[in-house]
C-alpha cells in the first residue's frame, strides 16, 4: 500500500480547469461523470467526441472547419479532423487571458541579463522574424534549424516558421557536430539559425567552430542566421538575427495548414543508427498540449510555468505551448548545477514560478545533496511539480513534500519524443501516492500487457496504447511507405503501439513505470524493471550513479546479473562495499536482485537528454563492437563506453 502524500481539495471541481472541462460537458455535450476513472474511460472508448470536445471546449482556431473528427481509427493511419485548416503558432499566440502588457515569456540564462517578452512583444517580434523568413524564400514545407538554446530568439523563430507553414527542428548547443548532422542531413533544412556560443556556469563555450562545420556538411542551407548570444562576432557570411528581425510593414499572418501538416521534426534519442526523425503535426500536438497542460497539470492565465529543459529534448516543444493555455513560460539556460543545486529553485522564486517542472534525476541529485529547497527561496507561489526523464521512485515523491512544500501537486509523468507528451501522469482531481504515477492521461488509451498479450492489472506488462492519439507522429521524415514508423512501434502486435517501457497499473489506475522492456533484467523467468534497483543502488551515500544490465544465458539458466558504479568522489569499489551494496538489494527487492558483478566504472553512458545507455551496454557486453552498439554522436559522453568495450574483451571466452 502506498502512502497519499497529498489529497485534492473540496472544492477542487470550482477550482481546477478540469473541474470547469467537467461543467462545459455537462452543460454542451450533456455528459456526467461519476469520477476521473469514468471520465477516462468515456475518453478512450468514444473518441469522436472527447477529441471534438478538447476542440469545442478550448475554441481552436480553424480557417476551415473539420469534416470530421476521426476516420480511419486503425494505427498507424488514423485520419483526424479531416478538411480543418489552421495555424498552431496562431492558436499559441492568442494567449488567452493574457493582456498585451502581461509577461509570457520570462527568460532567464547565465550568459545575459534576463529577458521578458510581454504579449505584445512576442506577437510583434514573431511578426518581423516571419517576415525575415519569408524574405529569405521560406515558405510551406521548408525546414528551419535551430542550433540554439532555450531562449526568446528560439522560441520566436519556432512560431514565425510554424506560422509559414514551415517545419522546424532544434538542437540544443551542446549538441556535437556529428549528432547535429545526422539529425539534419535528414531534414534538408534551408535556413539555419545558430548562436555564437553560450555560457555554462562561469564557463564560455564558444561554438562557432561547430556551427562552421554544421554548414559545411549541410548543402541544403541557403542562409545562416547568427544569435550573437556570447557576444561573439556575426561570421561575414551568416545575416545578424538582428537583420532578421527587422522593423518590416508585413503584417503577422498565418498559413492555414491540413491538421497533419508536419509542425516540427524531434529525434528519438537513439542509440544505433541515425536517429528517428519523428514528424509531428500541427493539430495533433495542438490538442494534446491543450488538453494536458490545461486538464492535468491545470495551467492557465495565473500560471507561470518552468520546466528545466533544453531545446534538444520534447519537454521544451512541451513548455513552449504554454502561452496556448494562456500560462507564461519561464526559460533557462545554463548549469542547473551552478553555483550550487539550489540555482533552480532560486529562479522559481525570483520569477513567482507557480509550475516547476524538472526531471526525476535532478530531483534525486537535491535530495541526495541533503537540500531543502523551500529553505533556500520563497516557493509559495508553487502549485505544482513535475518529475520526468525517468521513473521517480517513492523516496523522490516524499523528499519534494518534505522540502518543496505540502500544498503542492507532484505529477510525475511519462510519455516521449514519440508523443510529445505523457500518456501517464497526474490529474488534479487524484491524489498522490509515493512512488506511484496518479493516473493515464485522458484520451491515452495505456494497457500493461502480458507476454502472451493479454490486458493486465496489478501486474508488469508491456505498455501498449491500444487506440490512436492525435499526437502520435504524422510519420518518420523519408520514409514515404512508413515503414520504419511501422517497425518502431507495431511490429509486436500488429495494430497497437508498443511503446517499450514496463508498467504496472494498478486497481485504481495509478501505473509505476519500471524501466524500458528492452533492457529488462529476467532471473529465472522474473522479470525485473531497472528502475527500482537504481532507487535502492543510488539511495547509497558511496554511489553517485549506476548501470544494470541483465545477460542472458542461452541454455536457459539464471544469466548473470552486471551492476556498474560510479562512486563519490575519492572511492574504491572494495569488498566491504560490494557487500553493502548486496545487502542493501536483497533485503530491500530481493535475493533475485543481487548482482554475480559488480564494477566500478568512471560514468554512466547517457544519451543528450540523460537517458541511461542500458541496451547499448548490455550489446557490447556481449561483444558488439563499440560503434555499431550506440550511435556516439547521440551521446553526452561516448568516452564511457570504452570501459565496457575492455570488460567485454577481458570476459571473451
Ligand atoms: C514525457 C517524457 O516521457 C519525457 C521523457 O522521459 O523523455
Amino acid at each position: 500500500m502506498t502512502d497519499v502524500l497529498w489529497t485534492p481539495p473540496a472544492d477542487v471541481l470550482q477550482r481546477s480547469r478540469i473541474g470547469a472541462y467537467l461543467r462545459w460537458l455537462a452543460e454542451h455535450r450533456g455528459l456526467e461523470f461519476a469520477d476521473y476513472d469514468a471520465l477516462w474511460q468515456w475518453s478512450v472508448t468514444d473518441l469522436e467526441t472527447f477529441w471534438r470536445s478538447i476542440w469545442d471546449h478550448f475554441e481552436v482556431v480553424a480557417h476551415t472547419p473539420p469534416t470530421a473528427t476521426l476516420t480511419e481509427r486503425g494505427m498507424p493511419g488514423a485520419r483526424w479532423f479531416p478538411g480543418a485548416t489552421l495555424n498552431y503558432a496562431e492558436n499559441v499566440l492568442r494567449m488567452p487571458g493574457k493582456g498585451d502588457d502581461d509577461p509570457v515569456v520570462v527568460a532567464h540564462t547565465q550568459t545575459r541579463a534576463p529577458v521578458v517578452l510581454t504579449a505584445a512583444q512576442l506577437r510583434e517580434q514573431v511578426r518581423r522574424v516571419a517576415a525575415g523568413l519569408r524574405r529569405l524564400g521560406v515558405g510551406t514545407g521548408d525546414r528551419v534549424a535551430a542550433y540554439a538554446p532555450n531562449i526568446p530568439e528560439t522560441y520566436v523563430l519556432l512560431l514565425a516558421t510554424a506560422s509559414l507553414g514551415a517545419i522546424f527542428s532544434s538542437c540544443a548547443p551542446e549538441f556535437g557536430t556529428r549528432s547535429v548532422t545526422d539529425r539534419w542531413q535528414q531534414i534538408e533544412p534551408k535556413v539555419l539559425v545558430a548562436v555564437d556560443g553560450y555560457r555554462y556556469g562561469d564557463k564560455p563555450v564558444d561554438r562557432r567552430g561547430e556551427v562552421a562545420a554544421i554548414r559545411a556538411a549541410l548543402p541544403s542551407l541557403r542562409h545562416t542566421v547568427s544569435i550573437s548570444y556570447l557576444d561573439q562576432v556575426v561570421p561575414e557570411s551568416a545575416i545578424s538575427w538582428a537583420d532578421l528581425a527587422a522593423e518590416t510593414d508585413e503584417p503577422l499572418g498565418f498559413t492555414p495548414v491540413p491538421f497533419d501538416h508536419p509542425l516540427y521534426v524531434l529525434y528519438s534519442s537513439g542509440t544505433t543508427g541515425l536517429p528517428k526523425p519523428i514528424v509531428h503535426g500541427h493539430g495533433g500536438i495542438l490538442l494534446e498540449h491543450l488538453k494536458m497542460l490545461a486538464l492535468h497539470h491545470d495551467l492557465g492565465p495565473a500560471d507561470r510555468f518552468f520546466w528545466f529543459t533544453t531545446t534538444g529534448w520534447m519537454m521544451w516543444n512541451f513548455l513552449v505551448s504554454g502561452p496556448a493555455v494562456g500560462a507564461a513560460i519561464v526559460l533557462f539556460d545554463g548549469n542547473p548545477g551552478h553555483p550550487d543545486l539550489g540555482a533552480l529553485w532560486r529562479l522559481a522564486a525570483e520569477t513567482g514560478t507557480t509550475y516547476f517542472g524538472t526531471s526525476a534525476p535532478f530531483l534525486l541529485a537535491c535530495r541526495k545533496a541533503g537540500l531543502v529547497p523551500r529553505e533556500i527561496a520563497d516557493l509559495s507561489a508553487l502549485r505544482g511539480v513535475g518529475s520526468t526523464g525517468a521513473p521517480l521512485p517513492a523516496e523522490g515523491f516524499t523528499w519534494v513534500y518534505d522540502t518543496v512544500g505540502t500544498d503542492l501537486q507532484l505529477q510525475s509523468l511519462s510519455g516521449g519524443t514519440d508523443v510529445c507528451t505523457g500518456f501517464v501522469g497526474g490529474v488534479p482531481l487524484l491524489p498522490v501516492h509515493a512512488g506511484e504515477i496518479t493516473c493515464r492521461a485522458l484520451g491515452a488509451k495505456v494497457e500493461a500487457r502480458s507476454p502472451d498479450g493479454t490486458p493486465v492489472i496489478g501486474q508488469l506488462g508491456e505498455l501498449v496504447i491500444t487506440e490512436p492519439m492525435p499526437s502520435m507522429p504524422v510519420g518518420f521524415w523519408n520514409d514515404p511507405d512508413g515503414v520504419r514508423y511501422r517497425e518502431a512501434y507495431f511490429d509486436v502486435y500488429p495494430g497497437v503501439w508498443r511503446h517499450g517501457d514496463w508498467i504496472t497499473i494498478n486497481e485504481r489506475g495509478g501505473c509505476v513505470i519500471t524501466g524500458r522492456s528492452d533492457a529488462t533484467l529476467n532471473r529465472g523467468g522474473v522479470r525485473l524493471g531497472t528502475a527500482e534497483f537504481y532507487s535502492v543502488v543510488e539511495g547509497l551515500d558511496e554511489v553517485v550513479d549506476s548501470v544494470v544490465v541483465h545477460l542472458e544465458d542461452d541454455e536457459g539458466g539464471a544469466g548473470e546479473l552486471l551492476l556498474f558504479v560510479v562512486l563519490a568522489e575519492g572511492l574504491t569499489l572494495d569488498d566491504e562495499l560490494r557487500k553493502k551494496i548486496c545487502r542493501e538489494l536483497r533485503t530491500a527487492l530481493s535475493p533475485r536482485h543481487v548482482p554475480d558483478e559488480i564494477h566500478q566504472v568512471r560514468a554512466v553512458p547517457r544519451t543528450l537528454s540523460a537517458k541511461k545507455l542500458e541496451v547499448p551496454v548490455k550489446k557490447i557486453l556481449t561483444g558488439t563492437p563499440v560503434d555499431q552498439a550506440a550511435a556516439k554522436g547521440a551521446l553526452a559522453n561516448p568516452e564511457s563506453l570504452t570501459a565496457f568495450a575492455t570488460l567485454a574483451q577481458h570476459r571473451a571466452p
